[in-house]
């Protein structure tokens, strides 16, 4: 891999997400890492993800933020923590609360897209993630979420097997 994102390290249990899990074959694998102080998720989309011929379809995008986003408070909870990836200590796990989308431009169906993330907000255990999603130099959706650490509850079916 050409450089380290936190879902190459989710624990193996919690690594099945459709969009960002590496042990999903079927998924996105979206990967998420630190760019300076903000948080770098991109992904090129196949003719599959068309909207109308030439544009994105808007789930995309919805998804695409969805595990930026967690994948952003999951980086931030462990940097707080004094950790960079690659350390033993497992990454926390977080799960979205709340997710709210503006589609600013029609997506274009070709160029990479790049959503750059913003840490708003973190406490013990909610994050909140401010996104723009960019395709070249346009600036085509953004994004607000807040992601909490996932519940307990959530333990019994983490994993398919
Ligand atoms: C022993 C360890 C076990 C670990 C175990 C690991 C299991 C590892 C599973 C991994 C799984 C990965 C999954 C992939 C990522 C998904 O795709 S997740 C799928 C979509 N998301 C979900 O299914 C989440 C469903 N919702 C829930 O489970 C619960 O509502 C939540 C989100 C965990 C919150 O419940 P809660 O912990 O009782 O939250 P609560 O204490 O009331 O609130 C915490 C904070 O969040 C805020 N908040 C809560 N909901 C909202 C909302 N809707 N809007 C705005 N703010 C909100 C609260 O205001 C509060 O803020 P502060 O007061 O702290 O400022």
């Amino acid at each position: 891999m050409d450089f380290l994102a936190v879902q190459d390290f989710y624990p193996e249990d919690f690594a099945w997400c459709y969009g960002c899990g590496r042990m999903n074959s079927s998924g996105h694998h979206f990967r998420t890492r630190w760019n300076e102080e903000e948080t770098l998720t991109e992904y090129q989309p196949g003719p599959e993800h068309m909207a109308i011929p030439g544009f994105v379809y808007g789930g995309l995008i919805a998804s695409l933020f969805d595990c930026h986003s967690t994948g952003s408070a999951s980086l931030a909870f462990y940097r707080q923590a004094g950790h960079a990836l690659g350390d033993e200590t497992p990454v926390p796990r977080c799960v979205t609360a709340s997710l709210k989308v503006d589609y600013l431009k029609p997506t274009p169906l070709g160029p990479t897209l790049r959503v750059i993330g913003r840490i708003a907000e973190i406490g013990r255990k909610k994050v909140v993630v401010v996104s723009e999603l960019w395709a070249k130099d346009v600036l085509c959706a953004r994004c607000e979420a807040v992601l909490v650490t996932a519940p307990a509850s959530m333990l019994q079916n983490s994993s398919p097997s």
